[in-house]
């Protein structure tokens, strides 16, 4: 298990140090519109789980969905701090 910002710091020095066999950063590599593909679907399979399927089907969807999101936030140069000033 790990906190938001521990996966954020993981993922962030993975892609600083171009980390080999790194699914990540294989993604942050094809960039920001397959990245984009990719939290669409998480998103909706976010949906359908908590609609449809069980509560841990949901969290782990929801897991997807923020790393994703995570991905997103390193392929625009966006910190955690960035995204929490406008909550
Ligand atoms: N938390 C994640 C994580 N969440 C989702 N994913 C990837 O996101 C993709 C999800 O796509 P899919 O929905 O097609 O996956 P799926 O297996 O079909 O699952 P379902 O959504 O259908 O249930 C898969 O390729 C997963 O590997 C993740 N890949 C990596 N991490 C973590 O990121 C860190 C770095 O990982 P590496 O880059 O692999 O070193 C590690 O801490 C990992 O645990």
């Amino acid at each position: 298990m790990k906190t938001f910002e521990e996966l954020f710091g993981e993922l962030s020095t993975k892609w600083q140090q171009k980390t080999p066999g790194s699914g990540s950063v294989a993604a942050l590599e094809a960039g920001v519109h397959q990245i984009g593909k990719k939290l669409v679907e998480e998103a909706a399979e976010s949906w359908m789980a908590a609609e449809h399927e069980s509560s841990e089907r949901a969290a782990e969807e929801i897991s997807q969905l923020i790393y994703w999101t995570q991905l997103m936030m390193i392929s625009r140069g966006l910190t955690p701090d960035d995204v929490y000033s406008h909550l």
